[in-house]
């Protein structure tokens, strides 16, 4: 590589951007209208000394005032009142002595800016998010400030909750760690161990960590523990409600996402749902109208109390389909924005909206719930789920309300819609919304059709994978779907769809696995189907029952046998049905030791040639209970 390609080139053009600390700096701001009172909060926010010189004050600039937030000259500007002054932030609506203000600053060599005279500027102001310790500016160099308004915000509908919380967890225990080992020459061991936890730690579990974490956190520093193994509160709390006889705590070693993407993924579909504002009808109109015919800068005159009735009205007073689309074309953001104009630089005022996440429950047992399906089950306000969820995993969930769908048979549409519309409400109440549904929500959970629902009311929905039971029932029943040399495919279908028919069967294929979901009331018919489709008689067959819970169970026959053997034994909900070759591939533990000590069956785990000659598995033993 040339040095060229190495090195970037320099743009030029820009601004250079710093933090500047400007505490107990003393900023002499020129004018009383409303841009002198958003160069004020901004001084103020930053510590600074202010001093107001106008012959008025706005309402805002007053109330500051009389909470001695300000020092107020009430006169025009002269150049004595430069003396003694870091900076000058002119506002006035006469260009000419915001020239003459400049001109004598310059002289001076006083830090200026003219709100009117862009380019008289020694620098200009941005667009800021803020939230706690966390601040996000953004400029266009003086070119759209209006669209700098509306990136900040699009930003910050971007960041997960709790970011600025994280923000000063780290920064605490950053200062700590500095304090114990403050020798220069353990930089790198304090930078490497912080950039690990900073990257393998979701925003969300560092936002909640409280002082006594701090405190173990800095011991594992000092012990240079791995940031993946640290036991914490935070942990605790997520794994106390799991059971403890399904509950392996070693297999859960690591409780928190591991990348920065998933992180960003989870939280920014979190914040993302809630992005969006519903807004009615007529303040939608309202609003609308607002643009056409007020300047914007009007909008920006109204107090800071009535702005907060405007976002509160926004917030709770949706009704009604909202798509991402609004009345006028632009996208509901772009409404927010215009609410926004009336807070002006009030700056972390996004609106507590709503969410929603599709989670995969997994097959029953909490420990085979995912670590992000955790984590939503706990900070979920309303869980929303059907009869089919086991008992069990509710044991995580922590405060949740939660609303069992009424599916019974000849009413499951109108539940659905019940279930929808229960989710649409609490949204637009800006709770956290979970949609919990068994197995995985795209393997036969009607998730897609749930999604298309919710995001056409505005909401996009975050979707947690759950384990299916298609591939993890055979899995936990040492039944691999794939085998070298015996099984190549898998095929998943529904014993019973939709219309109540029976599944389109494929021709046999030796290599193929079938696994059949809800078939346990067609078992008959399906593999009548199959003995028509010349699948063999003695091809081996599994009914898994309760697969991942404490009550699992497999029976074990041929296409020819099972019928009859679930005849007797009966078949236990929900249960599925794996045909296929695979299920002869690993034998019960117990069938393996008796074929080791057995001279004629040795060498099991080969081929199905090699099965079907030596017959080591014995089908006979048709009910195992595991
Ligand atoms: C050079 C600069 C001033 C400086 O810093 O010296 C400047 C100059 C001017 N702004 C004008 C107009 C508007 N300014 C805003 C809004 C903001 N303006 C801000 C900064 C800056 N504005 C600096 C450049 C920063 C950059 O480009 O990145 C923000 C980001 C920060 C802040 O002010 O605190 C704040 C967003 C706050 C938020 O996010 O909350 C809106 C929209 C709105 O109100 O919503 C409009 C109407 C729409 C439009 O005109 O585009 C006019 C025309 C006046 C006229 O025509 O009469 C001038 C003068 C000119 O351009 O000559
Ligand atoms: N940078 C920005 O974001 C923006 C800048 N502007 C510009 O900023 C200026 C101020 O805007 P607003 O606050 O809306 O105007 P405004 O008209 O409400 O306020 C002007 C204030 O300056 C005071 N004033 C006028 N001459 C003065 C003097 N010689 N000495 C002391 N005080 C004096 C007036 O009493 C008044 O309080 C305007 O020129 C406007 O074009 C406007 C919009 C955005």
């Amino acid at each position: 590589m040339t040095a060229e390609q190495t090195y970037p080139e320099p743009q030029g053009g820009g601004s250079f951007i710093i933090a500047y600390r400007a505490k107990e700096k003393h900023v002499l701001v020129i004018g009383g209208g409303s841009v002198a009172a958003g160069r004020v909060f901004n001084a103020l926010d930053a510590d600074m000394r202010v001093t107001v010189l106008s012959p008025e004050l706005n309402q805002e600039l007053q109330y500051r005032y009389k909470k001695s937030q300000i020092k107020w000259i009430n006169d025009s500007f002269k150049e004595e009142y430069l003396d003694g002054v870091d900076m000058v932030l002119s506002t006035i609506d006469d260009p000419v002595e915001s020239k003459n203000i400049v001109d004598l600053c310059r002289q001076k060599s006083i830090f200026v800016n003219a709100a009117d005279i862009n380019d008289l500027c020694d620098f200009w102001f941005m667009s800021m998010h803020r939230d706690g310790p966390l601040q996000i500016a953004v400029s266009t160099n003086s070119r759209a400030p209006r669209l700098a308004n509306k990136i900040r915000l699009q930003i910050a509908t971007l960041l997960p909750q709790g970011t600025g919380k994280a923000i000063d967890n780290i920064g605490k225990l950053r200062s700590s760690i500095r304090k114990v080992d403050p020798s220069p020459n353990n930089s790198r061991k304090r930078m490497s161990w912080l950039t690990e936890l900073c990257d393998y730690w979701s925003m969300h579990h560092l936002s909640k960590l409280d002082q006594k974490d701090i405190n173990i956190l800095l011991e594992s520093y000092i012990h240079q523990a791995d940031v993946k193994k640290i036991q914490l509160k935070t942990r605790e709390n997520i794994t106390k409600n799991l059971s403890n006889e399904s509950l392996n705590t070693a297999n859960i070693d690591v409780l928190f996402e591991k990348t920065t993407i998933t992180d960003h993924k989870t939280d920014l579909a979190q914040n993302t749902l809630n992005g969006v504002p519903s807004i009615n009808d007529s303040t939608n109109a309202h609003l609308a109208d607002l643009t056409k015919t007020i300047p914007n800068r009007e909008i920006k005159l109204q107090n800071i109390q009535d702005n907060d009735i405007i976002i509160k009205n926004l917030s709770n007073k949706d009704v009604g389909a909202i798509s991402q689309k609004s009345v006028c074309g632009n996208s509901i953001l772009d409404k927010y924005l215009i609410n926004d104009n009336c807070i002006s630089r009030s700056n972390s005022n996004i609106p507590n909206r709503g969410s929603i996440a599709l989670i995969g429950a997994g097959l029953g047992s909490p420990d085979l719930l995912t670590i992000q399906a955790i984590d939503y089950l706990q900070k979920a306000d309303l869980i929303l789920a059907d009869r089919l969820i086991p008992k069990a995993i509710f044991s995580v969930i922590s405060n949740a309300e939660i609303f069992i769908a009424r599916k019974y048979p000849g009413l499951a549409d109108a539940a659905q819609n019940e279930l929808n519309e229960r989710g649409l409400i609490a949204l637009k109440e800006g709770k956290t919304v979970v949609r919990l549904k068994q197995g995985d929500p795209f393997v036969y959970g009607r998730a897609g059709e749930e999604i298309l629902f919710f995001e056409k009311h505005g909401y996009e929905c975050t979707i947690v994978p759950g384990l299916s039971s298609a591939l993890t029932a055979a899995c936990l029943n040492r039944i691999p779907v794939t085998h070298r040399g015996v099984a190549d495919q898998v095929l998943i279908l529904s014993g019973n769809n939709r219309f109540n028919q029976l599944p389109e069967i494929p021709n046999y294929l030796k290599t193929r696995t079938l696994v059949f979901l809800m078939v346990a009331k067609k078992l008959n018919p399906v593999c009548d189907l199959l003995l028509k489709h010349n699948y063999p008689l003695e091809l081996p067959v599994s009914i898994l029952e309760n697969a991942g819970c404490f009550n699992q169970k497999k029976i074990k026959g041929t296409l020819s046998t099972i019928n009859e053997i679930t005849q007797i034994s009966g078949i236990n909900l929900p249960a599925l049905l794996v045909v296929g070759w695979s299920n002869d591939v690993i034998p019960d533990f117990q069938n393996c030791i008796a074929s080791e000590t057995n001279a004629s069956s040795t060498n099991i785990n080969t081929d199905v040639c090699q099965l079907e000659e030596k017959n080591v598995i014995d089908r006979s033993l048709s009910v195992s209970v595991m």
